[in-house]
């Protein structure tokens, strides 16, 4: 089997980067490198997503034990973006490319204006055959303005960019029915688009440089799976492993893809921390809406209760009678008029199907 995909994100986790001792793999790095540049050859789009300045630092400088966790993590990704990006434009000008630094923040993803920017920014990159570097803007995201992980911020870049693929390259070849280091525990090969439970196998056990685990790589990859875009996720210290990858040949957790959604569906998909409002909707509108291949907008006849204030454009969240979700919508006007039609016929739709992203999913 070989796999064509021509445009993919490549996630780097910190653990694939560093050494036992904390310390940044420079010899990890370069093979790393050295497989990224051979498929940038091949004529594919590669965009990376890396980990490691936090690492990086640790090897610049000694952080006193009376910093807080906060201002030490601050200093040492400070310190270390810059010797890891260096890192890497020396590995990749060694392959006559060129890479650039692309950080983020949380918020650059809820805003439209910022998120048209960066995608803007990425496709004069891609069309410049320059290899994006992305990775959080670790000095200024902080707390609950932060990431989960890594894995989060490259399950958002895959689908500002209708990636083919998505690529997390970890310290495991894949999801396993257990603990890994359990022998009894099974390799699983491929996860399909319907599966939504994986607390039952998956532990919240992190690597020792890891921060969001096992569990938070499952819910995105599901979640950008059903977007369209096949996520992979191999081990990262296995020899070779992006091309051997790509032909078949090594151990990886598959997630399948489901159908194309648009461009916009993606971004309100990732916006959930965004919602302005909270719309509770009877049974008889979440049977409509989610009706396979009915292309059904949210009429205010099927809205029982309004939570929030909302203006028009803003992202707006969708539950059912048990309080479960049901989805993330654009509005199309704000609550004040919302809630002046709840319950009435004939009335505009408060969410256009186009900007409708049901979580079950996309129809
Ligand atoms: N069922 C499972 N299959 C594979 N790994 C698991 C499972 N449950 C928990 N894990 C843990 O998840 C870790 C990888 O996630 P993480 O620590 O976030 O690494 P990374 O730095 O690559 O993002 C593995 O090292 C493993 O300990
Ligand atoms: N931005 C941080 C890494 C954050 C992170 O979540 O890493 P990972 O556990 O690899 O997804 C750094 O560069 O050190």
């Amino acid at each position: 089997m070989s796999l064509t995909y021509k445009r993919i994100i490549v996630k780097i986790g910190s653990n694939v980067l560093t050494q036992d001792n904390g310390l940044p793999d420079t010899a990890r790095i370069r093979h790393l490198v050295e497989q990224l540049a051979a498929l940038k050859k091949l004529g594919r789009e590669v965009i990376l997503v890396s980990s490691g300045a936090v690492a990086s630092g640790r090897s610049l400088v000694q952080v006193s034990d009376k910093a807080d966790a906060v201002t030490s993590r601050q200093l040492l990704a400070a310190v270390g973006q810059v010797k890891l990006l260096s890192t890497y434009a020396e590995l990749f000008g060694q392959h006559d490319l060129v890479c650039a630094q692309v950080l983020v923040t949380k918020e650059d993803f809820r805003d439209r204006v910022h998120y048209l920017n960066m995608q803007n920014c990425f496709g004069a990159l891609l069309q410049n055959n320059i290899i994006p570097i992305v990775n959080e803007n670790d000095v200024i995201s902080v707390t609950e303005l932060m990431f989960t992980d890594n894995d989060e911020l490259a399950g958002l870049i895959a689908s500002m960019l209708n990636a083919d693929a998505l690529l997390i390259l970890s310290n495991v070849n894949g999801i396993y029915t257990g603990d890994p280091k359990d022998p009894s525990s099974e390799l699983i090969r491929e996860i399909e688009p319907t599966t939504t439970s994986f607390s039952s196998f998956v532990t919240t056990q992190r690597s020792q440089f890891g921060r969001g685990g096992m569990i938070t790589k499952c819910h995105m990859a599901h979640k950008v799976a059903q977007l369209g875009i096949a996520v992979h996720i191999a081990n990262g210290k296995t020899e070779n492993v992006l091309p051997r990858l790509l032909s078949g040949e090594v151990e990886n957790t598959r997630f399948i893809p489901y159908k194309i959604a648009s461009g916009k569906k993606k971004w309100i998909a990732h916006s959930e921390t965004a919602a302005k409002g909270v719309i509770h909707i009877n049974d008889g509108a979440k049977t409509a809406l989610t009706t396979p291949g009915k292309a059904i907008s949210l009429l205010p006849v099927g809205i029982t209760k309004i939570s929030g204030e909302f203006q028009k454009g803003d992202i707006i969240k969708l539950i059912d009678e048990h309080q479960k979700p049901v989805g993330l919508g654009l509005a199309e006007y704000g609550s004040d008029k919302a809630v002046e039609r709840i319950g009435q016929k004939n009335q505009k739709p408060l969410v256009h199907y186009d900007y409708l992203f049901l979580n079950a999913e996309i129809s």
